[in-house]
């Protein structure tokens, strides 16, 4: 555990050293707020509020600062997802891969969203998140059943994660710092 943490804080560190934009979408209960938890510092909490309208966290280490918008994943929050998308760096979307359930209702959200000529380009990271349950779907199914190999018009990568378990997040981290370098050159 040790050395995990010590390699989380290396690639949390590379990370602040750039200048980026995020936006966090998907359903409700998705984790989202946690996902911003386990990238700001690593912490974990099973009593969360769901997020009313959207939270915009700014990370600063050293002389940077990071924006990452938090967006509600309530139905009634749903139409604000393309207006803080618009310019961001990467998309992050989200999903609760053990409630199978609503995994088509994420790809119609999720396709709906992609369809907007303002997003064009973006690139697109898919989180699938809670796999330290049984029931959660595997990569594969989870690319599948949310259509990811029809998405041509941008970068699409998906990584199976969880928050509770701190799995994968260091790819995420890593996924991040790559596609940084991108916006600093678009950023005026
Ligand atoms: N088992 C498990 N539970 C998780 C994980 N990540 C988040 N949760 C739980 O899922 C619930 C919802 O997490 P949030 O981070 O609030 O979800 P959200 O996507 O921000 O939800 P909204 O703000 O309503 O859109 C909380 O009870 C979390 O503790 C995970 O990796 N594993
Ligand atoms: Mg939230």
């Amino acid at each position: 555990m040790g050395l995990l943490d010590s390699l989380l804080n290396w690639l949390r560190s590379l990370f602040f050293k750039q200048e980026m934009e995020l936006s966090l979408v998907g359903l409700q209960n998705a984790g989202k707020t946690s996902l911003v938890n386990s990238i700001a510092t690593g912490g974990y909490s099973e009593d969360m509020i769901p997020t009313v309208g959207f939270n915009m966290r700014k990370v600063t280490k050293g002389n940077v600062t990071i924006k990452l918008w938090d967006l509600g994943g309530q139905r009634r929050f749903r139409t604000m997802w393309e207006r803080y998308c618009r310019g961001v760096t990467a998309i992050l979307y989200v999903v609760d891969a053990a409630d199978r359930d609503s995994v088509p209702i994420s790809r119609s959200e999720l396709h709906d969203l992609l369809t907007k000529p303002s997003l064009s380009g973006i690139p697109l990271l898919v989180v699938g998140n809670k796999i330290d349950k049984s029931e959660a779907l595997s990569k594969q199914a989870l690319v599948d059943q949310l259509g990811l190999e029809s998405i041509a018009d941008r970068e699409v990568c998906c990584y199976m994660i969880s928050c509770k378990d701190s799995i994968n997040i260091g790819m995420v981290i890593d996924w991040l710092i790559k596609h940084s370098k991108t916006a600093n050159s678009t950023v005026v």
